[in-house]
């Protein structure tokens, strides 16, 4: 599962918006429609099965060796048994000895054999999961962010854990059970043939149509297990929001519409269940009927044989020892067969994911991970936003800029203001390259930031969110997030400057581990006005040339924001602040004025307020698109 080379991945912003929208590259499908037999896994799913298992050949063909020592032990287990009982009925005490001595060592070396195979299979099953979950984990962080707008996380953690195992279970066990019955089934064929052929004929013709009838009950349950594997990834996508909200539900008493909401999704994944759970008891009573009808009709026919004449009885013992031992091991064939079918049916989706190529334009991949070793650019924080027009993807209908030029120079403060939804953040994601602009070009020291690797653009910008991201792990590891132990940025006395320039160190001293506090699953541990310190302090530590700021309105008390703006004015890098608060505002070179995606005014705090437009009624009304 290697991603393709980068070169093939570089796609024109043309190419890019000819691809189906995302919603329809998903395979979560809702419709109760009736279920129709699936084609078989596609040569692209096997191929990328054998993909997967290439590096574990060693390990595989060894696994291959014991089990074909297994099933030649386990094809001599009928011969000695069935020789053992004759002996018995024949009082023969000398021969049944020697079937005795015979069985016990075909039964010891089975044994052997199958614990080897089966541990080596097992292992090749563990490596096969690990490297699809790594194969998944790593394509996931290399999708572009719209990817995640129409994705949920729950959808995603359910791809990486349930499907990824259901793959590695083909490897574990589905293809290591029918390589071994498939042995065990042709070497006794090749002894019911050579005991009697007319016999051996009608055993087929039964093993035949069992065949036939697990294939189609297989192609059935591939259809079913695709449909679990979706409504599934739903159920985990309602659970996950529902989890990570759990406050806000709380407080809007919501508990019993997210209660609601999920056992819908559970009542959908019953309902598929429970039509492969019927499926699967009629496919059983079929298959088992069909067993036991050409157990009797090859009895029926042995005895007229055996009385003319034309078959021993003794031939007749291991005969029906044989056919009971061949049945078994094409019945188990064909259930695994269908088994490995449904669960690369359960797994199409993850493998599709894995192999899922970010849609992006310009020169650079979107992710770090396809970048490790981009060189630092030199850069002096020169922003220009040249025209730029842009939809979301996922809301192509309505345009969100249309038409904005903002321009940062080197060591500027520029400030963002207007109404709410007018489109502010959305230009500061366009510098973070998190989404393309439609038309128009946004430049970082004159190179188009499609160009500049996303290493070297999170060298050059850092940004803090109005509601920051943190992570698992201590207040330190946050402020360094993202940074090696041998970058010379994340040493621990640098570590501590940034703190203290963002008011954190005053933070810290009234935890009890100070900066080794835990921040808690998503930061949940420290309050908004800490976890913005903790982004800025992050910020900083960085040495950035320009610091994307999108600020809380109310995140911070008066004595923060006071020492936070300090920390600001300090600073000798560019500012790009989507700003809230009149004090920030006014301190900054430039301040452009943003409705419904235009820019309708642009100047310094002194120049707007006299020309009493728009943000002079901001200033009067002391709001500041709030
Ligand atoms: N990921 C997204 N997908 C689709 N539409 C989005 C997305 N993010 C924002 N929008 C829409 O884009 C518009 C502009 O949003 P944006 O966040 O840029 O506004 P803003 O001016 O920063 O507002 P605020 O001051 O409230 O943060 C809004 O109508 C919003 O609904």
């Amino acid at each position: 599962l290697q991603l393709p080379a980068l070169h093939r991945r570089h796609r024109s912003l043309k190419h890019a918006s000819q691809q189906p929208p995302l919603r329809r590259q998903r395979h979560v499908r809702y419709a109760d429609e009736a279920v129709a037999p699936a084609p078989r896994a596609s040569k692209a799913q096997w191929a990328q099965l054998r993909e997967l298992v290439r590096k574990d050949w060693p390990l595989l063909g060894a696994a291959s060796v014991a089990l074909t020592g297994a099933a030649l032990a386990d094809v001599a287990v009928p011969h000695y048994s069935s020789g053992a009982l004759t002996a018995v009925v024949a009082k023969d005490a000398a021969r049944v000895r020697a079937q005795l001595w015979g069985l016990s060592i075909a039964s010891l070396a089975s044994a052997t054999f199958t614990g080897v195979r089966g541990g080596l299979f097992w292992l090749a099953g563990t490596r096969v999961v690990t490297r699809l979950r790594l194969a998944l984990f790593g394509a996931m962080l290399r999708q572009d962010i719209a990817f995640f707008d129409s994705t949920s996380t729950g959808e995603l953690a359910s791809r990486l854990s349930g499907d990824a195992a259901k793959v590695s279970d083909v490897v574990s066990f589905n293809l290591n059970i029918i390589a071994r019955q498939t042995l065990q089934a042709i070497g006794g064929c090749v002894y019911l043939v050579a005991l009697d052929p007319p016999l051996a004929a009608l055993s087929l013709c039964g093993m035949a149509l069992a065949s036939f009838l697990t294939d189609a009950y297989g192609r059935l349950s591939r259809k079913y297990s695709r449909e679990t594997s979706d409504r599934l990834a739903a159920t985990a996508s309602t659970a996950d929001e529902a989890m990570r909200n759990v406050r806000v539900a709380r407080a809007c008493g919501a508990e019993p519409a997210l209660y609601g909401a999920y056992e819908r999704q559970i009542a959908r994944l019953e309902q598929v269940q429970d039509r492969a759970g019927l499926v699967y008891g009629l496919s059983r009573v079929a298959l088992g009927g069909c067993k036991g009808l050409a157990a009797v009709a090859t009895m029926a026919l042995g005895a007229k044989r055996v009385a003319s004449g034309a078959l021993a009885p003794d031939a007749m013992v291991r005969f029906a020892f044989y056919a009971a031992f061949v049945n078994g091991a094409a019945f188990d064939v064909g259930d695994q067969l269908a088994r490995v079918e449904d669960a690369l049916g359960a797994g199409a989706a993850a493998f599709e994911l894995a192999r899922r190529e970010p849609v992006w334009d310009g020169k650079a991949p979107p992710s770090a991970l396809d970048a490790h070793d981009a060189p630092a650019s030199p850069s002096e924080g020169r922003v220009e936003f040249d025209d730029i027009r842009f939809a979301y993807p996922a809301r192509n209908e309505s345009q969100v800029l249309r038409g904005v030029s903002v321009r940062v120079d080197p060591g500027e403060r520029v400030a963002l203001v207007g109404a709410s939804g007018s489109g502010k953040s959305t230009l500061t994601k366009l510098l973070l390259r998190q989404y393309g602009a439609t038309s128009g070009r946004v430049r970082l020291d004159g190179v188009d930031v499609r160009d500049i690797p996303q290493a070297d653009l999170a060298r050059r910008v850092a940004s803090v969110e109005q509601d920051p991201a943190l992570f698992s792990g201590s207040i330190r590891d946050n402020v360094r997030f993202g940074l090696t132990k041998d970058d010379p940025r994340a040493a621990d006395e640098k570590v501590e400057r940034a703190c203290a320039a963002a008011g954190l160190d005053e933070v810290a001293a009234r935890l009890p581990q100070g900066l080794e506090t835990a921040a808690g699953a998503a930061g949940t541990l420290l309050s908004g006005g800490q976890r913005q310190r903790i982004a800025i302090a992050r910020a900083l530590l960085r040495d950035p040339s320009i610091i994307v700021l999108d600020e809380p309105s109310s995140a911070l008390d008066a004595r923060s924001e006071a020492l936070v703006q300090r920390t600001l004015d300090r600073l000798d890098c560019s500012l790009l602040i989507v700003a809230h608060r009149l004090a920030t505002i006014k301190a900054c070179d430039r301040i452009y004025v943003l409705e419904r995606g235009t820019v309708v005014e642009a100047g310094t705090h002194s120049e707007l307020v006299e020309s009493g437009g728009v943000y002079a009624g901001m200033v009067a009304r002391q709001s500041f698109g709030d």
